[in-house]
């Protein structure tokens, strides 16, 4: 499966839409400006209309046949648009509850302006005297419930680095809803039969803003028991309690397909013991223990994953289906993660999470304690004033040897025998010998960083000499740059003003070296990994240090 193009780095779209929600209502001349706002969308927009008998042309006449199921907002069909041929996905919308036409087209229209690789595009509308229709790109490949859960005998189970794929995939898709679109809009019902994959597995998010469009609107009781009850198992408990949404509500709901698809296990199934019917509450008392992850991951994997990609995608599950909402990442944190989870090692990088900026530290700092090698609890704690600067750089050092040693015997144990994993012995012994090492919590984040090796060289600017200084070679042509927590995302970096265009900011302290890579032909900032010396040639930090990649 190779459908990286639809996971490449979501750009900053900036949408211009201003009544995705509802919060231009409250402001004054609302009434004036939506109108203004309305003639503006129905310029600007690529939406078509369509008449009912156009659609039920599409669908010889909503035909059984055509039928491609029926969810909480009405029948879903399969439709060829006439002349061109195009194939679509027809949704017909309950009729009760429906609103009435300008109200319809006003959401519609917000809709038709969200467009990302990771959603199912909605090609146009029809409000054609009570009848509310929505047309979709069609997807292909069956939605992810399908892949997961409802396998034909045709298809293989996916691997690891497929699930990861579509994890980041979603992730993406998600992220441009929260992160991308102005205001963010609540996808509010993200579970596996939503995600639809195409005929490369590239998920597409389906289902995103209708509950202003179908029914039970603005009817809480309604909406909590015809929707919400119909996702039981993905929904938030916040949700499920009194209704409260946010964005971390989502983010929850995206944690239980992330171990849907770890586990292979579905978010509420009956058919098993009481106690694992459902997905999160089997899985809670599972995470605080990391031995017992391997146990967690779907059987028909075989154990063909790395086990350092296993526990970092169970605790990035983990923090998402967290009970309090203000704990949950964001969504752009796990999608920084899972783009490195989601990597095969065939594309020559490395399938676990390397240091990174993350937007909350906490995601750096829950990651490294999940690591089985270098987890906090199996690290002795010692203050950071007890140790001298020399210590920790010779601890570290060693670490490091002692890191890029495993990985060296983790690659070749791997392409031994597929599994990734060293023998018990090996592995308890690898994590008494890591067990002296001291480490603060900065170190927490240098045993993440030095799990990979990265390559640079320090080139002395002020009498333009190289000076190879303690540069490392990855081992593979990608060039890494690395991250400090420290410097993550500090807001006067994200002031546009401050910066240039293709910027290089490092950071240096006594014990850490880091890069990162400020792209603002974007309008977030970006962190990019430096892959060749043609990507970036010349780097230069405050101090007047340069940082030049090696090949
Ligand atoms: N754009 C699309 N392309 C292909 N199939 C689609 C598309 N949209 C929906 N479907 C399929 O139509 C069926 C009904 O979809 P729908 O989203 O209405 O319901 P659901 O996801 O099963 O339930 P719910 O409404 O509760 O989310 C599902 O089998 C879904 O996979």
């Amino acid at each position: 499966m190779h459908c990286f193009p639809c996971f490449s780095t979501p750009k900053s779209k900036k949408s211009p839409t201003r009544n995705e929600t509802n919060d231009n209502e409250t402001r004054p001349h609302a009434r004036e400006n939506k109108h203004a706002e309305e003639a503006e969308q129905l310029e600007e927009t690529t939406l078509k209309t369509f008449t009912f008998r156009e659609l039920a042309t599409a669908t010889k006449n909503f035909r059984q046949e055509c039928l491609l199921g029926e969810g909480g907002f009405g029948r879903v069909y399969k439709g060829t648009l006439q002349p061109t041929g195009q194939v679509v996905a027809v949704k017909q919308l309950d009729k009760h509850g429906l609103h009435g036409n300008k109200e319809f087209q006003a959401e519609v229209l917000s809709l038709g302006r969200l467009d990302h690789p990771n959603l199912v595009k909605l090609v146009g509308y029809c409000a054609d005297g009570d009848q509310r229709l929505l047309v979709y790109d069609y997807v292909t490949g069956g939605s992810l419930q399908d892949h997961l859960h409802d396998l034909k005998s045709d298809r293989g189970p996916m691997d690891w680095t497929t699930r990861m794929q579509i994890a980041y995939g979603a992730a993406q898709g998600l992220d441009y809803l929260h992160d991308k679109v102005n205001p963010p809009v609540i996808y509010r019902d993200l579970k596996a039969s939503n995600v639809l994959l195409d005929d490369d597995l590239c998920p597409k998010l389906s289902d995103f803003g209708l509950h202003k469009l179908g029914p039970g609107t603005g009817d809480k009781m309604v909406a909590l028991t015809s929707r919400v009850m119909g996702t039981y198992g993905y929904s938030a408990p916040e949700y499920t309690r009194g209704g409260n949404l946010t964005l971390k509500s989502d983010v929850y709901s995206f944690g239980v397909v992330l171990l849907e698809l770890i586990t292979g296990r579905r978010a509420l199934d009956t058919t098993r013991p009481n106690d694992e019917q459902n997905l999160v509450s089997w899985a809670q008392p599972l995470f605080g223990d990391p031995k017992r992850y391997p146990d967690m991951a779907d059987p028909v994997l075989e154990n063909k994953f790395s086990e350092r990609g296993l526990n970092q995608a169970v605790a990035i599950a983990s923090m998402c289906v967290q009970e309090e909402a203000t704990t949950r990442p964001l969504i752009s944190d796990v999608m920084v993660a899972l783009s490195f989870l989601s990597m095969s090692k065939e594309d020559g990088v490395p399938t676990t999470v390397p240091i990174l900026s993350f937007r909350d530290k906490s995601m750096s700092i829950a990651l490294s304690r999940h690591d089985s090698d270098l987890a906090p609890s199996k690290l002795a704690v010692e203050d950071e004033k007890s140790s001298t600067s020399s210590d920790k750089e010779s601890s570290v050092d060693s670490m490091k040897e002692r890191v890029i040693k495993r990985e060296e015997e983790d690659s070749s144990s791997e392409s031994d025998d597929g599994s990734g994993s060293n023998s018990d012995e090996e592995q308890e012994e690898d994590r008494n010998s890591l067990s002296t090492e001291p480490i603060d919590e900065k170190n927490q984040a240098q045993s993440l960083k030095i799990n990979y090796r990265y390559s640079w060289e320090e080139v002395d600017v002020s009498d333009d000499k190289l000076s190879s200084k303690g540069s490392q070679k990855s081992n593979d042509e990608s060039i890494y740059s690395c991250y400090d927590i420290d410097v993550d995302h500090d807001d006067s970096l994200r002031n546009k003003e401050k910066r240039e265009e293709g910027d290089i900011h490092s950071s240096k302290s006594d014990d850490d070296q880091s890069v990162y890579f400020d792209d603002v032909s974007e309008d977030e900032i970006s962190f990019h990994r430096i892959k060749s010396e043609v990507d970036v040639d010349y780097v230069e930090d405050d101090s007047g240090t340069s940082l030049h990649p090696v090949k």
